[in-house]
């Protein structure tokens, strides 16, 4: 299969553009967030996050991390308002996560890495369906919510974690899937506020697998591409 990408050192970002070209595209993600170089925008919107948990279809690990998919054919679960105009359904969510607590986000501020990054996969309804939607540029939104380590008892984290921060300040600028195929569909917006995550669950994402039945075991860890030149895009903040 020459479509193998991985992020080994054989397959990992640094050879994607073999086979995925557009990986040196114009509007690539993720990118280094440098809070003083963005810009308020104060025609930004707050995010409308609008979430029917019973309409989750199934948790899956797809080799590159673990996904949990929706039921998306119909507006029970949606995004409006912020940056986009019309209504985003959510597809899916997954997450990238490092091999130690150093290292994981994909989307770095003023450098700085997080242990983790959840991603929330939203298409634009103005198209038929998501795979369609990926191929435009007003396609795809994605939001993006850094994750922290909190060293709180596990019961205690458990009631306390959400997939939401409590604070839904964010930046937004035109960007790409992360991973191959790479297509330069989405509007990225990146919420300020981490969740957080205890050392358990952490390690309970470190304990997946990259390998599939019958193959050597290979820990799923440090699913994450780094940051890509900004080629001149501005970064817009929905705060000041
Ligand atoms: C259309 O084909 C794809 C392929 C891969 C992903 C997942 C990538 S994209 C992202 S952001 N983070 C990831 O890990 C897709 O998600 C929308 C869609
Ligand atoms: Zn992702």
């Amino acid at each position: 299969m020459s479509h193998a990408w991985g992020y080994a050192a054989n397959n990992g970002p640094d050879r994607w553009a073999d086979n995925f070209p557009i990986a040196n595209g114009p509007r690539q993600s993720p990118i280094d967030i440098v809070p003083g170089q963005a810009s308020y925008d104060a025609g930004l919107k707050p995010l409308n996050l609008q979430y029917d948990p019973s309409t989750c279809l199934e948790i899956l690990n797809n080799g590159h991390s673990f996904q949990v998919t929706f039921i998306d054919d119909t507006d029970s679960s949606t995004l409006r308002d912020g940056p986009i105009s019309g209504v985003y359904r959510l597809k899916q969510f997954h997450f990238h996560w490092g091999a130690s607590d150093d290292k994981g986000s994909e989307h770095t501020v003023a450098g700085t890495k997080y242990p983790a990054e959840l991603h929330l996969v939203h298409w634009n309804t103005k198209y038929p369906n998501f795979g369609d939607a990926a191929s435009k540029p007003d396609g795809l939104a994605v939001v993006g919510v850094f994750l922290k380590l909190l060293y709180l008892n596990a019961l205690l984290i458990d009631f306390l974690s959400t997939l939401l921060p409590g604070c839904l300040d964010y930046w937004t600028y035109d960007g790409s899937l992360t991973t191959p195929p790479l297509l330069e569909s989405v509007t990225w917006i990146v919420c300020k506020e981490p969740i957080s995550v205890s050392p358990e669950q952490m390690a309970k994402f470190r304990s997946l697998l990259f390998s599939a039945e019958g193959e050597a075991e290979c820990c799923m860890v440090d699913n994450y591409r780094p940051p890509q030149p900004l080629k001149g895009r501005p970064v817009r903040a929905s705060f000041q």
